[in-house]
């Protein structure tokens, strides 16, 4: 039985549909990536998973629990960070950590959860001397705190360095080899591919795209870049190109192969082809794509974002 199930969820602020009719599984110890731009629904559905919104429709069980009937179990099996955590700031890391553990049943030790996190070093800083990304992995220390069966993560790691993003993302790992469920939202899209199994994309509320991460990327082409030889018109090139300014772009499905093709094309002719790329086909190429179909503005899907505009303490 998959450890999350959502049917036909859905939620309104007012008039405004924020998550519309939207269905999908977790099974129990995969990692699930719940993408889309500012604003497509991703906070305000993890919020409905967790209890912290009640749906306006549709059914969820976390858990075999409903996050509403169920508040307090659900919220004692699994840990959850949200975008913007109250802490303290005068206290320090460390302190912050014991003193969650008193809210927590059969918690870990606070260090092993600091160290889970990447936080040993900064156990006696205090919270407002934290850099933002080490905030975030406070926060990660904090969710992991009663060892959670359900993992929820919200941006977990916006405004880290690539290394310590690189150390929560073998660390989100860990937890799924041992049993853990996690969903987690990112803008990093490299880090929904390295980490989950199935993805869903919301636009607006939907789920526009969804299903298996290798499935999805495999249905995409992938494309071959290369500098145009001055000397040669696209036309006389063995596979269709479009080309902007001296670039020109090959879509195929197996790129490799493509490359090849190209390569001993051009040897043939004496020629070389400069900065030649093969890519297959990624996320970003995904959104990019979902981007001129709904004209998304390119900035707002490979970065991160803080949700400026919403305040108070997620873990009220
Ligand atoms: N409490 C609220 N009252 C009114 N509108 C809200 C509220 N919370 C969220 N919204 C709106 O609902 C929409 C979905 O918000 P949500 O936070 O779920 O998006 P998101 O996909 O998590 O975005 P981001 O990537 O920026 O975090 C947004 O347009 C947001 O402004």
């Amino acid at each position: 039985m998959p450890a999350i199930q959502v049917n036909h969820l859905g939620k309104s602020y007012g008039r405004f549909q924020a998550v519309n009719d939207i269905s999908f599984e977790v099974e129990a110890g995969t990692v699930f990536a719940l993408l889309g731009r500012n604003g497509a629904g991703k906070t305000t559905t993890i919020e409905l998973l967790t209890g912290f919104q009640k749906p306006d429709t549709g059914t969820v069980r976390v858990l075999r629990l409903d996050p509403i009937r169920d508040r307090a179990q659900v919220r004692g099996n699994v840990g959850i960070m949200l975008q913007e955590a109250g802490f303290f700031p005068e206290l320090t890391a460390g302190h912050t950590v014991e003193i969650w553990r008193d809210f927590t049943p059969a918690a870990r030790p606070a260090s092993e959860a600091l160290e889970l996190a990447g936080l040993t070093a900064k156990e006696k800083t205090k919270v407002r001397q934290l850099s933002g990304g080490e905030k975030r992995r406070l926060d990660l220390a904090l969710a992991l705190l009663g060892r959670p069966d359900g993992l929820f993560l919200d941006e977990p790691t916006t405004g880290m360095d690539p290394e310590a993003r690189r150390n929560i993302w073998q660390v989100v790992r860990d937890l799924a080899a041992r049993g853990t469920t996690v969903l987690l939202t990112t803008h990093y899209l490299e880090e929904a591919q390295q980490l989950a199994t199935k993805l869903a994309i919301m636009d607006r509320g939907e789920i526009v795209i969804g299903g298996d991460m290798a499935e999805t990327l495999a249905a995409r082409v992938g494309r071959v870049s290369f500098e145009l030889p001055s000397v040669i018109r696209p036309g006389e090139l063995p596979l269709p190109a479009t080309v902007r300014g001296s670039l020109a772009v090959v879509q195929a499905a197996d790129p490799d192969l493509a490359a090849q093709t190209l390569l001993s094309w051009a040897s043939e002719r004496g020629l070389r082809l400069r900065r030649l790329e093969a890519r297959t086909a990624s996320l970003e190429d995904l959104f990019l794509e979902l981007a001129q179909s709904y004209e998304i503005p390119q900035n707002d899907v490979s970065a991160g974002s803080d949700r400026p505009g919403r305040s108070g303490d997620a873990r009220a």
